[in-house]
């Protein structure tokens, strides 16, 4: 068998966003990379292609139809203008490493030999590659529920296809409503489909305080869409043009029609074709890569990044992962995991959810002495930008230390959120206080300056 065999520094599998950047930093340094990706659609990973990017231009797109456009027109322009990004970002990802000197971009999936080799492709075309330091960065799959007829049903889509597809669904069916299912839900109301939402816990975003979840609740239901809590899907029967789902609410056996059915109930690590147990990598329970503060697996020179060490799955989260690979790799190896402080989080509805810290209900589970600040987005009078921008929905809270005054928790429910809270998750990893922040100088109008009343609202 011809099968090429190629050496390296350093070899990366999966083009993620963690493993893209040690890769570039190591071709910089001259090392020699290879990185390995399955599919050719996916340079750059799931962010660019049919994450992160491509769901926020749809955001986006849907907040500009008019009345007057044909709603099925519009979503194929706005698909195609998604396609027309995409590529660009998936072309500029390629070459901009596979056009580095010391770098190499293989395409097939790749899996491993022994601990310091993976192969690529089969046959004549297999390829090994064997190097002192391998990444892992193969990222997560959706998880479908064990639903009867769910995964048989021609209905069944993935969010993949939803951020391709130039067919807008007249009925899509979302089962779970965490950030995946809301934000698809308000993507496609606002395209003009008709969304349900099927969400087994007892109201949306359980871990999110109850005025802030009831608050977005009612965002998303005064935007048309139903949404059914404390809902257990029992079955998905065809009907040829729809599917039916049934399921389960207080004893009651209720349906819903779908033309198109997606299951948001959270994605798992993508490692079942990795061999790993030919590298003698350890994974925990639920497939993800066991890892240690720097990222390091059961291998000490296999390290995991992004979705797959079964982290949080955020890209951003990817991104640090990789910081904390390169100081071990190249640098100090003093940067962990543990290191991390007011991690903020965006749920990118409209208008958008951004969070950071603790909840209102954590802080007293801790017994903190805390103060809550609160006011409706409407009512925010040193906020003029809401009604500029007509989006005046909304909530901005603050949970903040009464003995410290340092902010413990924040809860943005406002246009503009995914900006806003990395200034207050800034403050809180630097100790400035809730006054300082109420004090600071803000450009106007903006919506930074609601700062500087919200946290005078002091409702508990
Ligand atoms: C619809 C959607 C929207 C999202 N929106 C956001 C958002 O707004 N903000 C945010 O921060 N996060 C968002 N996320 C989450 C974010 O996309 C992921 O957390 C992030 O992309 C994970 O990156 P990663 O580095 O783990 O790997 P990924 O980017 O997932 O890359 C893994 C790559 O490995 C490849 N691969 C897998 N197996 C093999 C193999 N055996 N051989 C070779 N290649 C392989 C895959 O094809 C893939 O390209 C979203 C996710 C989805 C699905
Ligand atoms: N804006 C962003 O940053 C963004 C956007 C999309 C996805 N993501 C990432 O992708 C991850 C996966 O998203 P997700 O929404 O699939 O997972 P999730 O864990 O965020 O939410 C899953 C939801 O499904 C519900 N659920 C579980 N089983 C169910 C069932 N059988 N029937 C009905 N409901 C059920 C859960 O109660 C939960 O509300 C997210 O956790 C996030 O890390 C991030």
């Amino acid at each position: 068998m011809d099968t090429t065999a190629l050496t390296a520094h350093l070899v990366v599998v999966g083009f993620g966003k963690g493993g893209k950047t040690v890769a570039h930093a190591y071709a910089e340094a001259g090392e020699r990379v290879v990185l390995i990706e399955q599919s050719a659609d996916m340079y750059g990973g799931t962010c660019p292609n049919v994450g992160c990017v491509p769901t926020k231009m749809l955001v986006h797109y849907s907040g500009g139809r008019r009345l007057a456009d044909d709603a099925q027109e519009y979503f194929a322009g706005s698909v195609a203008g998604v396609r027309a990004l995409t590529s660009a970002f998936r072309a500029g990802n390629f070459e901009s490493l596979n056009g580095r000197d010391t770098a190499t971009v293989l395409t097939g999936a790749a899996s491993f030999v022994d601990p310091h080799t993976v192969s690529v492709g089969d046959g004549q075309d297999r390829i090994t590659v064997t190097a002192p330091v391998v990444l892992v960065n193969t990222g997560s799959e959706p998880v479908v529920p064990p639903v009867p007829g769910l995964t048989a049903s021609p209905h069944l889509v993935s969010s993949t296809q939803l951020t391709k597809t130039t067919n807008l669904p007249e009925r899509l069916v979302v089962i779970g409503g965490g950030y995946l299912g809301l934000e698809f839900a308000s993507i496609y109301q606002r395209f003009g489909t008709h969304v349900t939402i099927l969400e087994s816990a007892g109201r949306l975003l359980p871990r999110e305080d109850e005025d802030i979840a009831a608050a977005v609740t009612n965002v998303l239901e005064g935007d048309g869409i139903t949404i059914i809590t404390g809902a257990k899907v029992t079955e998905v029967r065809d009907n040829g043009a729809t599917s039916t789902v049934q399921y389960e609410k207080d004893g009651q056996q209720l349906s819903v029609e779908a033309g198109a059915l997606l299951p948001a109930t959270g994605r798992r690590a993508v490692t079942a074709n990795l061999r790993l147990d030919a590298a003698g990598v350890l994974t925990k329970a639920n497939g993800a890569i066991e890892v240690d503060e720097h990222l390091r697996t059961s291998q000490p020179h296999i390290y995991a990044l992004g979705d797959v060490n079964g982290g949080e799955q955020f890209t951003y989260i990817s991104l640090d992962d990789a910081r904390i690979v390169l100081d071990d790799l190249l640098g100090q190896g003093k940067r962990t995991t543990s290191d991390r402080r007011a991690v903020p989080h965006t749920l990118f509805t409209t208008p958008p959810l951004a969070t950071v810290g603790l909840t209102e209900a954590q802080a007293r589970e801790q017994g903190l002495n805390i103060k809550v600040s609160r006011e409706k987005v409407a009512d925010i009078v040193a906020m003029p930008r809401a009604y500029a921008i007509e989006e005046t929905r909304g909530v901005m809270k603050f949970i903040v230390d009464a003995d410290t005054d340092l902010i413990l928790g924040a809860a943005l429910l406002v246009a503009e959120a995914q900006e806003v809270v990395n200034t207050v998750a800034l403050a809180m990893r630097h100790n400035v206080t809730a006054t300082e922040l109420r004090d600071s100088i803000y450009t106007h109008p903006s919506i930074t300056e609601g700062l500087n009343e919200v946290f005078d609202k002091v409702v508990s």
